[in-house]
């Protein structure tokens, strides 16, 4: 049987590679011709995923086509799209992506073909919108091809384990398409739950994010606290922590292309049917958090006037602008943010990190600065403050 995966990115090319592990054919179609053109030959475009280098030298060009025609894949008996989903200026969800992918697909779509979102989505997509877009460009009804949800759940840098070893769902938008995706995906996915329709499986991956973000802006309220009343945030948590409880690590925020995306297609659901109640939690989280990069300029600031210089003058070095230690991914990062907001207050910052050269930290706009050449060094992971005044804070 031969799969088709769209969008070979950070999430869809570990799948696709994971796959044609198992054994069946892929053809792997992104609109990314250089893209294609490395995994045929057996370059792995993201390198720093650890396991992929070995699936793409082994399957890429033979089992694992790529390919930026969607025409090459219409032989596939079912197709499987991880593209993304972004949010607009609003935070309503972009569907452009989406829809473009799913009405080429359309285009190729014939009887008995199962079709499977990866992409998380607010709930009600696949079975309005996707299925929307199937019928329109392919002229079929579902019952001649099958619709199914199954989020992916990984996480950049163990992708790969991942798929082996996390749990998964997937649920139809019917009966017969959730038995369908079921069969399939058993073939590589070996720790494959079916549960009972897409829906409840776009609310599976949506409400993940959920409780990670509330729970972090639990953690984020608590540290202030404990700044506050002079107790040591971080041997309390290792102490408070226990099989009934985990409180989160705080930070300067949520960033990545998940969190601070997924909580608001709830929030939007529930406010446009004027239920703000049932969304005040995660509403309240998402401020706390998206505010946290305040809590720290402020206290940056503060260190800064300790400095026996004119404040202007301090040199002021922020330590890693990365989303999370060790992902260079800098999409919603906070501590970027909190570079930035430093910067637009007139102060003279710089940034560094081991991921960046130079160069790029400049086109991002900012000023490049080795910590050793800082008066005040905040390290955005550690949540360290350091200056000459007070060597570690
Ligand atoms: N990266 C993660 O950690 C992660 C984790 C869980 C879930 N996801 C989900 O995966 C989705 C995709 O994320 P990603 O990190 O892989 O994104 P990415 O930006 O790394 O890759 C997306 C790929 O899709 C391709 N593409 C765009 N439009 C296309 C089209 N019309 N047809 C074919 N290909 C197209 C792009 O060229 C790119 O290669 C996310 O929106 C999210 O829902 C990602
Ligand atoms: C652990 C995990 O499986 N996560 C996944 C997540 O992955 P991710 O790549 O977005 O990374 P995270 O680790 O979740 O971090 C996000 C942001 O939260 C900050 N943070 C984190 C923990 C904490 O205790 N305190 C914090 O402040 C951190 O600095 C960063 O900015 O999204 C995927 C896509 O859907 C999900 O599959 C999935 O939930």
């Amino acid at each position: 049987m031969k799969v088709a995966v769209v969008g070979l990115g950070k999430a869809g090319l570990p799948l696709a590679a994971v796959i044609a592990e198992s054994g069946l054919e892929v053809v792997g179609v992104d609109l990314d011709e250089e893209k294609c053109k490395m995994i045929n030959s057996g370059i792995n475009p993201i390198p720093e995923e650890p396991g992929l280098d070995e699936l793409i030298k082994k399957h890429g060009g033979k089992k694992l086509k790529a390919t930026p025609n969607y025409e090459e894949a219409k032989d596939c008996k079912a197709y499987i799209v991880i593209v993304p989903l972004l949010l607009d200026e609003n935070k309503n969800p972009d569907f452009s992506v989406l829809e473009s992918a799913f009405r080429s697909i359309g285009k190729i779509l014939k009887k008995g073909d199962l079709v499977v979102l990866e992409t998380t989505v607010p709930p009600f997509t696949t079975e309005n919108l996707v299925k929307r877009w199937l019928e329109d460009e392919s002229g079929l009804e579902l019952g001649d091809f099958y619709l199914a949800f199954s989020p992916e759940r990984i996480m950049t840098g163990y992708s790969i384990s991942r798929l082996r070893e996390f749990p998964k769902v997937i649920g139809g938008v019917d009966e017969e398409s959730g038995r369908k995706a079921y069969e399939l995906y058993k073939k590589f996915v070996p720790n494959l739950h079916l549960v009972s329709n897409a829906r409840t499986a776009e609310f599976i991956k949506i409400i993940e994010g959920c409780y990670r973000d509330a729970n972090i802006a639990l953690a984020n309220e608590l540290f202030k606290i404990a700044e506050e009343i002079g107790a040591d945030f971080f041997e309390s948590r290792e102490k408070a922590n226990h099989e009934f409880c985990h409180i989160h690590l705080p930070s300067t925020g949520v960033g990545g292309h998940c969190i601070p995306v997924y909580t608001w297609f709830l929030i939007n659901e529930m406010e446009k049917g004027e239920k703000f109640e049932y969304v005040r939690l995660l509403r309240t989280a998402r401020e706390i958090n998206d505010e946290m990069i305040n809590y720290w300029a402020e206290k940056i600031v503060m260190e800064c006037m300790r400095v026996s210089k004119p404040l202007s003058e301090v040199k002021i070095c922020i330590k890693g602008i990365t989303f999370r230690k060790g992902v260079k991914e800098i999409y919603h990062s906070k501590n970027l943010a909190l570079a930035k907001l430093l910067a637009e207050k007139g102060l003279d910052l710089g940034v560094w990190d081991e991921l960046f050269t130079p160069e790029e930290v400049e086109k991002l706009g900012l000023k490049w600065r080795e910590p050793e050449e800082a008066d005040v060094v905040f390290d955005c992971f550690e949540l360290k403050l350091f200056s000459e005044m007070n060597k570690e804070k």
